[in-house]
């Protein structure tokens, strides 16, 4: 009793009170200043990335305590997706998803969930042309909308448009994905000639992001000529299917030296062509020779894969009827025939067929400048000592095929 009526209790209880007040005080200070931003300030930090905020805003206040630096990762994330189709993925990562990158944002937990809610349904992108074969690799998720809140993930290729270099493989590739079944990589992945130590999981996460009905597509017209492809692919699925666009060996040859040419200083198109012009003996080990013996090849993949999983594509067809050769594509893959010969135009200019301006978009879509360049002239006496050479190759090819080319 002697003690409560201490005096210095009072001032114990005021002590405690202080700390309290201090530590409350604490507190609120931490919520204001080091807890997840809304989206609203987020947005405001981004200066007006409004894209951002949409897409990224749960991933953004989830990773916002570890600053600055993973806001930018995010945001070249956001425009990696290119932003303007709504897409939920759900898809499983590792454990521990490890740095971020763009195809590793990831949860603690593992799993990922990121909302694109669709900006722009007329994206000039649509038709998404991409004019230089070798850009830097990415998806492009922009061609098929996906209406919202569709559950996507990303899957292993179904098909793969495997060659030829120089034959019209762009042009087969972008005429696909006008189709709403397509989701295709836009830049070539080489992941079976050139990346294939990065494993699977890794190409698999190159791929767009697809629901239920989608094909996965990607092109990278090396593999065609690729020893180890085949069994490669193979190993990944032995249903994929094959798509091969293929073009008068000799035009091939031609537009790839034009290629070569339009890069570096490069001999003559014949002195390249000639082991020794005298003797006209031709050179195959030259690529741009090598490649257009078809029936080579094709022997190569035809002990892995049976025909009937191959489209031989005419280079020629793609580009005189495209409407029609399209038709035949889709009719291999069993899509709805969708895309049709409304979808082209001839330009006169540019003496390719390009797309009609998609409804919304100011201007229609042609390929890039790095297609259809002028080849250089070269003797007719080089030519037909070239037809005569890929004459027999070609005969076979037509026999492997069933397809007759007509090439001259
Ligand atoms: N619509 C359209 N516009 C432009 N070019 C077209 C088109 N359709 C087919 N082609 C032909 O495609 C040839 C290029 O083939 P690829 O796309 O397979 O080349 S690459 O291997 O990816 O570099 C390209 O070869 P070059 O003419 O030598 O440039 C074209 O002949």
């Amino acid at each position: 009793m002697l003690d409560l009526c201490n005096k210095r209790w009072p001032r114990k209880l005021l002590l405690i009170a202080c700390l309290l007040s201090v530590l409350v005080c604490v507190l609120i200070s931490y919520r204001e200043c080091c807890q997840p931003r809304r989206r609203e300030d987020l947005a405001d930090w981004g200066r007006g990335r409004n894209m951002v905020r949409s897409v990224w805003d749960e991933e953004i206040s989830e990773t916002f305590l570890s600053g600055r630096r993973q806001y930018r990762m995010h945001l070249q994330q956001a425009r990696y997706v290119d932003a303007n189709y709504n897409i939920d993925v759900r898809d499983d990562l590792p454990a521990n998803p490890g740095p971020l990158d763009p195809d590793r944002r990831g949860r603690r937990d593992g799993t990922r969930r990121h909302r694109v809610r669709q900006t722009n349904p007329h994206n000039p992108l649509a038709f998404g042309y991409r004019d230089d074969e070798d850009r830097s690799s990415g998806t492009d998720a922009t061609l098929n909308p996906l209406s919202s809140n569709l559950n996507a993930s990303r899957k292993l290729p179904q098909v793969i448009i495997i060659g030829v270099k120089k034959g019209g493989t762009r042009a087969l590739l972008e005429y696909l994905r006008l189709h709403p079944d397509i989701r295709a990589v836009g830049p070539e992945v080489h992941f079976f000639d050139r990346k294939y130590e990065n494993g699977l999981e890794w190409y698999r996460r190159k791929m767009p992001p697809t629901i239920a009905r989608q094909i996965t597509m990607e092109k990278t017209p090396s593999y065609f000529i690729t020893r180890e492809v085949p069994a490669r692919v193979y190993n990944m699925s032995r249903d994929v299917k094959l798509l091969v666009v293929v073009r008068d060996p000799v035009t091939r040859a031609i537009s790839d030296y034009t290629q070569t040419v339009s890069k570096k200083n490069t001999k003559r198109f014949e002195e390249l062509a000639f082991i020794n012009n005298a003797t006209g003996l031709v050179d195959t080990s030259w690529s741009a020779i090598r490649i257009g013996v078809y029936a080579k090849h094709l022997e190569r993949w035809l002990q892995y894969f049976p025909l009937s999983q191959f489209m031989f594509v005419s280079g020629e067809e793609l580009i005189s009827n495209p409407g029609k050769e399209m038709g035949l594509v889709q009719n291999f893959l069993g899509i709805k025939k969708v895309v049709s010969e409304k979808h082209f135009y001839f330009n006169q200019t540019k003496g390719f067929p390009c797309l009609k301006k998609k409804e919304g978009s100011s201007s229609p879509h042609c390929l890039g400048r790095t297609k259809g360049r002028a080849h250089p002239d070269i003797e007719p006496n080089v030519i037909q000592r070239l037809r005569d050479f890929y004459r027999p190759f070609n005969m076979k090819f037509y026999q492997m095929t069933g397809r007759n080319f007509n090439w001259p």
